[in-house]
């Protein structure tokens, strides 16, 4: 690491005690941002790293509910508006126990650099809260959704900061937290991106970041000039990114190998075929239920307690969550001959782990250039709200492909490396601060 970095990431661990994952992120960043920015004075004299770090603005409050037996909880809220240079800020709502400050700037740190990625004007935010969802009643997600947004409202708007899903909201959530909002402000606008056809929403948003990231990974296999077909893939996770990056594998004819949950993974050598799926979305979605009833129902192992990366693959998508796929999982993958790595989640692999697969010259692509395709439909659903008009499914998939195309032409520009191979790191860190730090720029000392 050479001096002004380390200097840098000293500075950022004072002023930020207590944040790991946030202090993972900005490391990540920096260590190829600012090789760049010491070639570069305008961004140097102006100090443009040292306020791309600080939030804009935090909000943080408190969120009591009463519970079915009518007990009174108390949860706490945060909305983090990271970055407003190039647009509103834009970024999902996480509802999980592990939510915390730290959490959620490392989150918003990382959209700053996906949202500019899409080449779409959104700017950069994300919240959410410590409740979980997870074993609540229809009616206590409802009601934690409604106090929520009896105080996010105050904050958010259609041309200010407009929050989607993450980890924990999906469509059930929006939908509750867009009826509050809309009951207490009496507008009906693009506040919220994610919501249902019938109501605003865009076609191919539930798909959006799983479709995008396998759009992504034929990029990189076709500089290679590979394909998907035939290809074994292991994925994490069971949720929206999971389930829609699954079927776009199975599409294109690739072999699905393994899903998983927080408690456990399913190995089905055979594959996971479309049928299957179905079972998955619904398992997940409706009844939701544990990933171990798939191994029961269609006769294959569920490892309990474990990580799918010990299963040999050539691709492999880690779509849980951060800091999910760590040096030995690196390395298992690798001696078991994966050569392509995708993150549909923020930040699953280590930094650790991403040094073993730079090392064996393994593409790997941080989340924040694969997994974009999700924020870039968000910003079409609010392109569609803007017009009070809705596009079809193929309009909205092309657009999809196209952007995901131009996010990979962005990370060959300033990742290509001397001897061919590919850093989708640094061309994706680069590429996405340029055109934030030339708004900052032009928008003077604000
Ligand atoms: N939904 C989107 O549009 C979107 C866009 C970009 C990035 N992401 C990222 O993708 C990841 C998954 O999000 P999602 O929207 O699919 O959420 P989701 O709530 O639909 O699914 C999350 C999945 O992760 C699993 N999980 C959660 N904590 C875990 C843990 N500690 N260990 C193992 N598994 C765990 C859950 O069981 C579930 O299968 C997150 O990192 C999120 O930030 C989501």
């Amino acid at each position: 690491m050479n001096e002004s970095i380390r200097h840098f990431i000293n500075n950022l661990k004072v002023r930020n005690p207590g944040e790991p994952e946030f202090l993972q992120a900005v490391t990540e960043v920096a260590t190829s941002i600012i090789p760049y920015i010491e070639s570069e004075p305008r961004y140097r004299n102006s100090r443009i790293l040292e306020r791309i770090v600080e939030p804009e603005r935090v909000v943080m409050f408190r969120v009591p509910w009463l519970d079915d037996k009518g007990e009174i909880q108390v949860n706490r809220g945060f909305r983090v508006q990271m970055n407003s240079a190039i647009g509103p800020y834009k970024g999902g709502l996480r509802f999980h126990p592990s939510v915390n400050l730290g959490v959620l700037k490392f989150l918003a740190f990382e959209q700053i650099f996906k949202n500019s990625l899409t080449g779409l004007p959104m700017g950069a935010g994300k919240g959410g809260s410590d409740f979980d969802p997870k074993g609540k009643s229809d009616n206590e997600v409802m009601k934690f959704c409604q106090s929520f947004m009896t105080e996010l409202y105050r904050h958010v708007g259609a041309d200010t900061d407009i929050p989607a899903g993450d980890i924990g909201v999906g469509g059930r959530e929006i939908g509750y937290l867009f009826g509050q909002y809309k009951r207490i402000t009496g507008a009906f606008n693009g506040v919220l991106t994610g919501k249902g056809n019938e109501w605003g929403g865009s076609l191919i948003r539930p798909e959006a970041t799983g479709y995008g990231l396998v759009y992504f990974v034929e990029e990189m296999l076709r500089t290679r000039e590979e394909s998907l077909l035939g290809k074994k893939v292991t994925i994490s996770g069971s949720g929206n990114v999971a389930q829609f990056a699954a079927e776009k594998c199975i599409e294109k004819g690739a072999k699905v190998l393994t899903i998983s949950d927080s408690e456990g993974f399913i190995y089905d050598p055979a594959g996971i075929d479309k049928e299957k799926l179905e079972y998955i979305k619904d398992l997940k979605n409706n009844t939701r239920g544990r990933i171990k009833k798939y191994a029961a129902k269609y006769h294959c192992e569920y490892f309990p307690g474990e990580r799918p990366w010990k299963i040999k693959c050539d691709i492999a998508l880690p779509n849980a969550t951060q800091n999910e796929l760590d040096v030995n999982d690196a390395r298992a993958l690798v001696k078991g001959g994966c050569s392509c790595v995708a993150e549909g989640a923020n930040m699953p692999c280590t930094p650790e782990a991403v040094a073993v697969f730079n090392k064996a010259q393994v593409f790997y692509a941080p989340g924040k250039a694969a997994n974009a395709g999700g924020v870039a439909v968000s910003g079409l659903e609010m392109s569609q709200n803007s017009q009070r008009y809705s596009w079809t499914r193929t309009k909205v998939d092309n657009k999809l492909k196209e952007i995901m195309h131009e996010i990979h032409a962005c990370c060959l520009k300033y990742g290509r490396m001397a001897d061919g191979h590919v850093n989708y790191e640094q061309g994706a860190n680069i590429s996405g601060f340029v055109k934030v730090a030339d708004a900052m720029l032009a928008q003077g000392v604000v």
